[in-house]
């Protein structure tokens, strides 16, 4: 596929007559053809004006009409090929072995998702029947259904091209919702954008639904975001990036006539417990593999492990000593883009310049590249320094060792929310594991045991998200099926007649829906 530099609006495609940018190649600096021209206000409106047309005839379309579209885009997705592999290394210096996974997890995604809409219990059907005789009041007939919203904004994040981009969860989700779309491509990746965008626009138009069902919109700056966010068309919000981006939507979307959810992830440093029991039995193994998962794609996932929490011990000293001895062979990797770079070269330096917190390793540097770090401290330095809890997005990890072990409890009840708390442990820390665990329930989306956060498996039980700040809104997920629940609403029908009603409540039930009857779960029949 040749790149145009064009934006999709619906069915159209045409240059935005806004500020002039290009991509980077995120390893040399050069610019990358074509150049884009960022999007109007006119053409937000465009867009969010289709998807409000759409919004109706998309809705109404069978669940297996939108199962089939969603893998129709994943079927033009794969058909991209090497070229989506090569654009996306090239506009954000991320391996190609990990772009080819990210490629597999998105088509995946798309095809879980139509797996959802045709499964059908994201309805989440009730019916409680007429209890006509009842006294001393009768019942009427109450059914309730959920759905989708209307037009959903999706902001591509930079760190995933692919998996949190163009059609990433946010997109798949809100689509197999049946929400229209339209994305602000991120200015980081357009190239890889736009070729993930025509094929999804191809697949609107093979799949016969209406044009306004997805839009991309290209531009550097905040005003097109601005834009789009305060659109009255749009009724949510889909973001992954920094937090005072998520702050700032958020802000917008609180502020417009008719206020609108918006579901940021923005911010976690996603703790690691390093109990005793598992740092007696395996801590320079601990040591060796906490740098693997720090250093992943120079540290760009929102899982990346950046916070420790240990006792001191003989095994703690071995899972430091093997931790430094990894740093030192960590490469300095390229990052997304030199914004990000220069976000993190900051941070590291605000680390290593702080009061009590020494180098506990560092990774190889050279010039436009991201060198890994690895500070120690302890409980009472991290208490007394709160930017010492900040996200510093790339390969920077911090220790905080200390005897107290209830100092160590404080600093965790203290700790904002999280995406992700890792618990290493035998069966010897059992005890300490269960009085944690409440605690731990309360800062975070996911708590995962002997493993590493990054490499988010895309399933039904997974939760990514979390309180805040790494979520906007704890009660979500941004990955996983139960995304979709974030891009519906519920429906209740009150003595409708049964001719009169959505198929998903009707009697006769003809979606072959699961369906809680009267309170009870009940199979189809
Ligand atoms: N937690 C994460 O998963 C994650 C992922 C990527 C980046 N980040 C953080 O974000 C920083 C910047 O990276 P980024 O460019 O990916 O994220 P960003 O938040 O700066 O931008 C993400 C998207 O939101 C738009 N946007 C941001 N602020 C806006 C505003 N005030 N008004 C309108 N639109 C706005 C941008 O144009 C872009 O399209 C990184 O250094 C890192 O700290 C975090
Ligand atoms: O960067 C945010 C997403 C992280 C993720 O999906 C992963 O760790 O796999």
């Amino acid at each position: 596929m040749s790149l145009t530099g064009e934006m999709l609006i619906g069915a159209g495609a045409l240059r935005g007559t806004g500020q002039s940018f290009t991509g980077y190649d995120a390893a040399s600096g050069a610019a990358l053809d074509p150049a884009y021209g960022s999007a109007t206000e006119a053409d937000v409106a465009r867009a969010c004006i289709l998807a409000d047309e759409a919004f109706a005839p998309y809705r109404a379309a069978s669940p297996e009409i939108r199962a089939k579209f969603l893998e129709l885009a994943a079927a033009k997705i794969d058909a991209l090929g090497d070229a989506l592999t090569d654009r996306a290394c090239a506009e954000t210096g991320l391996p190609r072995g990990r772009i080819e996974g990210e490629r597999g997890r998105t088509v995946g995604q798309l095809r879980l998702f139509a797996q959802e809409v045709r499964e059908g219990s994201w309805q989440d059907v009730r019916l409680d029947p007429a209890l006509p005789d009842r006294k001393p009041l009768p019942r009427p007939d109450l059914r309730m259904r959920m759905i989708p919203l209307g037009p959903v904004a999706v902001f591509g994040a930079s760190n995933f091209p692919l998996a949190f981009s163009v059609a990433g969860g946010d997109t798949a989700s809100a689509l197999a919702a049946g929400c229209p779309v339209v994305v602000k491509a991120h200015p980081a990746h357009p190239g890889t954008s736009e070729m993930v965008g025509r094929a999804v626009q191809a697949a609107v138009k093979e799949a016969g639904l209406p044009e306004g069902v997805f839009s991309l919109l290209f531009g550097v700056g905040d005003a097109l975001g601005t834009a789009l966010v305060a659109d009255p068309h749009i009724k949510a919000v889909g973001f992954t990036g920094s937090r005072a981006g998520g702050l700032a939507l958020g802000k917008i979307a609180a502020a417009r006539h008719e206020p609108i959810p918006v579901y940021a992830e923005m911010s976690s440093i996603n703790p690691v417990l390093l109990l005793p029991g598992a740092l007696a039995a395996n801590g320079a193994a601990l040591g060796k593999a906490f740098v693997g998962s720090l250093t992943m794609g120079a540290g760009q996932f929102c899982t990346n492990p950046g916070l420790l929490l240990a006792i001191p011990s003989d095994g703690l000293d071995a899972f430091v000593t093997a931790a430094g001895e990894a740093m030192g062979d960590a490469a300095a990797g390229v990052m997304l883009h030199k914004g990000i770079l220069a976000a993190y070269e900051k941070g590291v330096a605000k680390l290593a310049g702080s009061a009590g917190v020494k180098a506990l390793g560092e990774g190889h540097k050279a010039e436009g590249k991201a060198g890994a770090a690895f500070f120690g401290t302890d409980a009472a330095t991290f208490a007394k320094t709160p930017h010492l809890a900040d996200e510093v997005f790339g390969a920077a990890g911090l220790l905080v060792a200390d005897a107290d072990l209830m100092a160590l409890a404080r600093l965790i009840q203290g700790l904002e929310g999280q995406l992700t708390i890792t618990v290493h442990m035998t069966e010897d820390d059992e005890a300490l594991f269960t009085a944690l665990l409440p605690v731990l329930e309360t800062k975070a989306g996911r708590i995962l045991i002997n493993g590493w956060p990054t490499g988010v498996e895309v399933c039904h039980a997974m939760v990514h998200g979390g309180p805040f700040p790494a979520t906007s809104d704890a009660r979500t997920t941004s990955v996983g099926t139960l995304a979709i629940r974030r891009f519906l609403r519920p429906v209740c029908y009150q003595n409708v007649a049964e001719e009169l009603l959505p198929a998903a409540l009707q009697d006769a039930n003809p979606q072959g829906l699961w369906r809680r009857l009267d309170g009870v779960m009940t199979a189809p029949v």
